[in-house]
């Protein structure tokens, strides 16, 4: 330090804590009970929020971009793809619960009560910004008007499928206007033309690389959601067998029935019959 520099101001908080909030972040990690396994219980929910939390940001942030007039795709693209680091890790993070027995989730799962990962607002957000609009989805927070009200509103906004549509369209291709332009609101079933469309473009990459690239992209991103689904129900096999869950589903039953989802059917219908 130079003779006549002056010497910091002495402070409680050193930069690193300032800039990454530690003082509010490790306060959060308080098991309710004893069980030692608990602690990785609720670390692990709590990663899996924050990976949530980037997701809904990342795209988001692709939807926002693909609606522009004059789409920049491969920004989107690279958005999409920066995500998908963002899944691989929330993938891993099911590692941390891969001992869990069911001897050991008893000791604990009483002190939650009825709380349960269907009441999670930011994974529902996920989900509509994938294109799963089911009404049910809302039913779950008609006790809580505030999240409902949250929640409504981005059921109500276009996700990151509905957004390709409208590129498609101003691109040239025949994507009919009641597509492009459908309600939010209701789920997106999928549509022969569109898969035309999607056909089209993978037949003509070098034209349409830009396009392709996002085919993938949304396709990789649809993957990786749906490994997420599968490794959870794994872990709930393996933590709880076949008990109802705490919300009042069956439980690994009631979840099986999702985990075959296919999100962007067009692009997994163009799949069947390929592309030269
Ligand atoms: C061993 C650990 C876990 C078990 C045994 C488990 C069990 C269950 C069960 C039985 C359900 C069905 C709903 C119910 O009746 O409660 C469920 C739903 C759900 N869980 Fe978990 N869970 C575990 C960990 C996690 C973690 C770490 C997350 C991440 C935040 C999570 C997120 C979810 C979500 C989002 C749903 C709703 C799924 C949907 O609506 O399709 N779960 N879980
Ligand atoms: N549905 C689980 C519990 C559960 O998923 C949960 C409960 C409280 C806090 C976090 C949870 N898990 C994932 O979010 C069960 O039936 O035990």
């Amino acid at each position: 330090m130079p003779a006549n520099a002056t010497a910091p101001p002495r402070t409680d908080l050193n930069e690193y804590e300032d800039y990454a909030r530690l003082g509010a972040l490790l306060t959060l990690q308080q098991p309710r009970t004893d069980a030692p396994a608990e602690l990785s219980f609720l670390v692990v929910t709590q990663i899996m929020e924050l990976y949530f939390t980037l997701l809904r940001h990342e795209w988001e942030s692709a939807r926002d971009v693909l609606t522009r007039p004059g789409a920049d795709v491969h920004r989107a693209v690279r958005t999409l793809r920066r995500a998908h680091g963002a899944q691989d890790a929330l993938l891993a993070s099911w590692e941390a619960l891969r001992t869990l027995t069911p001897a050991e989730f008893d000791e604990f799962r009483d002190a939650f009560g009825v709380a349960s990962g269907i009441q999670s607002y930011q994974y529902r957000h996920i989900e509509f910004l994938l294109g799963a609009r089911h009404p049910r989805a809302l039913a779950v927070h008609e006790q809580t008007p505030r999240i409902h009200a949250e929640l409504a509103a981005q059921a109500a906004a276009p996700s990151l499928y509905d957004a390709a549509l409208k590129l498609l369209r101003g691109r040239g291709f025949a994507v009919p206007e009641g597509l492009a332009e459908r309600d939010p609101r209701t789920e997106y079933q999928g549509d022969d033309r569109l898969v035309a469309v999607w056909r089209a473009v993978y037949c003509d990459q070098p034209r349409h690389g830009d396009l392709a690239d996002l085919g993938d992209a949304l396709f990789d991103t649809a993957e990786r959601h749906v490994r997420w689904k599968q490794r959870h129900l794994l872990s709930v096999w393996r933590s709880m067998g076949d008990k109802p869950g705490s919300a009042g589903t069956s439980g690994a039953q009631w979840l099986e029935r999702g985990v075959h989802r296919k999100y962007f059917p067009d692009l997994w219908t163009v799949r069947d019959q390929g592309w030269a």
